[in-house]
């Protein structure tokens, strides 16, 4: 049996809507993003760090710090400024990800791609920006939390970000543009990597902040690696089904590219039937949670649901 913690009034599967507690979430985080970064001298560099930061996204990864500490007991106070670092996080892998020595790419979030506005310079230390502040924020701005739990938090972004996560992943990547003798683990790797490490730190973190068991933390990273990986097959999908209005990003960019996908090693009616089968498996892991995970297994539905 898996104790949840206290929750003052947890969700029940019969209330709960997803759009509505997306759209709530979403809302709340960015008030939080947009009081996280001043415009103080030099001015272009925080301009262009909330240039990317304040665009248009799901927040999904904040929304799933959130949504795990508030299972297991813990408050969205506890948890806002390692979501918020989350994002930060995240944006810079999107800024660094479009610079045209990675992805080349013009657009993003629905606008102009950083470099694009800023020049190569500024996107690079934007990004750069936004990763040392990430770190800086957790540990300056978190509050009723354990300094141990901190510690560990800090710990697990830095691993997740890394060259044992997201960097590691992005190299992989690139070392298989153009390559047809991808092979699945290799293509697994990928993806883990780049895209799951982080997924997997946002519900990590907001576990460690609330404090959770080893038996917790085990059955919710089990739950964020199964995401993490749809999420990129999704992700993979999408790039050949929807439009770039969709997209807010250019679609059609990985097979120009010759990027090692799913798709392309599976096809695209394969590639959904495995990402929709990871996503039910994501969601049996949380059953011993009962109806206090209906966020969470509402998240993961949401992964393979979505049109951007
Ligand atoms: C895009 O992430 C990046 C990856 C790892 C595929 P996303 O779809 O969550 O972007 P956004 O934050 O703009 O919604
Ligand atoms: C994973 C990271 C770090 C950035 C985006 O990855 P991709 O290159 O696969 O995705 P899009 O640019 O299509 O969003
Ligand atoms: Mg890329
Ligand atoms: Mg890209």
């Amino acid at each position: 049996m898996v104790l949840t913690g206290e929750n003052p009034s947890p969700p029940t599967s019969s209330t709960f809507d997803l759009s509505t507690y997306l759209a709530e979430r979403k809302a709340e985080v960015e008030i939080a993003l947009d009081d996280s970064v001043q415009v103080t001298y030099p001015e272009k560099i925080y301009e262009a760090m909330r240039y990317s930061l304040l665009a248009t996204g799901k927040r999904l990864r904040p929304i799933l710090c959130l949504a795990t500490c508030e299972l297991l007991g813990g408050t969205a106070e506890m948890a806002m400024p390692t979501a918020c670092a989350l994002e930060m996080i995240h944006t810079m892998s999107l800024i660094h990800d479009d610079l045209p020595a990675m992805d080349n790419d013009d657009y993003r979030r629905g606008q102009l791609t950083n470099h694009k506005v800023y020049g190569e310079d500024i996107a690079i230390l934007a990004g750069d920006g936004l990763l040392s502040y990430a770190f800086e924020f957790v540990a300056t701005q978190t509050t009723n939390v354990p300094p141990q739990q901190v510690l560990q938090v800090i710990g697990r972004l830095g691993q997740a970000v890394g060259a044992t996560g997201l960097v590691g992943g992005q190299v992989v990547d690139l070392e298989s543009e153009g390559k047809t003798d991808i092979t699945e683990e290799r293509l697994t790797f990928i993806h883990t990597h780049k895209t799951g490490a982080l997924l997997e730190a946002c519900v990590v973190c907001g576990a460690i902040l609330a404090g959770a068991s080893v038996e917790n933390l085990e059955r919710l990273s089990s739950y964020a690696q199964k995401i993490g990986l749809a999420f990129q097959i999704v992700d993979d999908i999408l790039d050949i089904t929807a439009t770039q209005e969709e997209l807010g990003k250019t679609a059609g960019k990985d097979l120009k590219a010759q990027k090692a996908t799913y798709p392309s090693l599976w096809g695209l009616e394969e590639s959904k039937r495995r990402a929709t089968e990871l996503i039910q498996q994501a969601q049996a892991e949380l059953a011993p949670f009962g109806e206090a995970a209906t966020p969470l297994i509402a998240i993961a539905q949401f992964i393979t649901s979505r049109s951007h």
